[in-house]
């Protein structure tokens, strides 16, 4: 299997505060290894401030790792930024990297001379890159007239003027409406399709679970699990997710606890309290429960049944997360 993407017990930390008696360590990757394979996607799944961005950064050389080492198509991120550099494409969330004031045409136009690509060749590239992110009518219009999605389409073409091999995408669809979110997700599957390998970072599981291969959650700077989306899904099989609403009530969450239910998370909705509880045997243990609760003097205001998602598996790993 060939790697284009390699790292090993990367550790990266940060210093916050100025004086250094009063200078308190931030751990943000605390031992990630990574292998991702040519020609997939590979996403990146975890809470905010689980290490993402810090993680994508040293794979684009804008980080040196305090530990450890990371290779991108052979070459060593640090060693070897420069052949590093000339292989990737790399578009990191919220950032500016547009000029308003030109049009989309334009700007591809200058980063495809930053790069010394010769001029009848970017030209081709240009046209081709606005076709891929569905711009070409837009092509002459000035970014500031664009809305945040054609922004966004537009950042990823950027980061494909050099025809890197491997992309790496920073939270592509964050702040986006659910269609320009779906168009951004349909250009990074043509993209893959074309060839490269594309490493994204997310924290929308559905994204995650409908575009990747493969899929790593990360928490606290540490990979907890990593693996196709349907294994991870089975880390949390072997049963159904039972959702529960209720109002009012003493003793709720033993109750489940004691008829063999594993709670994996509480939350609040309306009023009433949502137990997710991964149960082995959905039947008997709604029946057992349905005939419990009345004594606890707790309201049922709600009961689904369903197979667990990726999103449960993250909520079990992480504790917690948001979306
Ligand atoms: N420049 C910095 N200085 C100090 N601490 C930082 C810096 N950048 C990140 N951190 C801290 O490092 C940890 C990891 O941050 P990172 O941005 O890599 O996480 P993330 O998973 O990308 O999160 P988000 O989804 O919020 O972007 C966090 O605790 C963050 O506060």
């Amino acid at each position: 299997m060939a790697y284009v993407i390699e790292a090993e017990g990367l550790v990266k930390e940060y210093r916050m505060g100025l004086l250094p008696w009063r200078a308190r360590i931030v751990r943000a990757l605390d031992g990630v290894d990574l292998r991702v394979a040519r020609g997939t996607l590979f996403s990146l799944l975890g809470p905010n401030g689980a290490g993402k961005t810090t993680l994508v950064k040293i794979l684009s050389t804008l980080l040196i790792p305090d530990r450890g080492w990371a290779r991108v198509s052979g070459f060593d991120v640090v060693e070897e930024a420069g052949e590093v550099r000339r292989r990737i494409g790399v578009v990191l969330g919220g950032e500016r990297a547009l000029y308003w004031r030109l049009s989309g045409w334009d700007n591809l136009w200058f980063f495809s001379q930053l790069y010394g690509i010769p001029p009848r060749e970017a030209r081709r590239r240009v046209r081709e890159l606005l076709e891929l992110v569905g711009l070409e009518e837009w092509a002459h219009v000035r970014v500031e007239n664009y809305s945040k999605g054609m922004k966004q389409r537009l950042h990823i073409a950027r980061g494909l003027i050099n025809d890197p091999e491997v992309l790496l995408l920073d939270e592509p669809t964050i702040g986006l409406d659910p269609k320009a979110a779906r168009e951004v997700r349909g250009i990074v599957r043509r993209i893959v399709r074309e060839g490269r390998t594309v490493l994204l970072t997310t924290h929308y599981m559905v994204e995650a679970e409908e575009l990747s291969d493969r899929v790593a959650i990360i928490n606290g700077g540490r990979i907890v699990a990593e693996g196709a989306p349907e294994d991870l899904k089975s880390l949390v099989s072997g049963g159904s997710i039972v959702e529960l609403r209720v109002a009012g009530g003493v003793g709720v969450r033993e109750a489940v606890e004691r008829l063999g239910g594993r709670v994996i998370s509480v939350g609040e909705v309306d009023g009433a309290r949502v137990f997710k509880v991964l149960v082995p045997e959905p039947d008997f243990f709604i029946e057992a429960l349905l005939s419990e609760l009345p004594r606890l003097d707790a309201r049922i205001r709600g009961l689904d049944v369903r197979s667990p998602s990726l999103e449960d598996v993250f909520i079990k790993l992480t504790g917690g997360g948001r979306e």
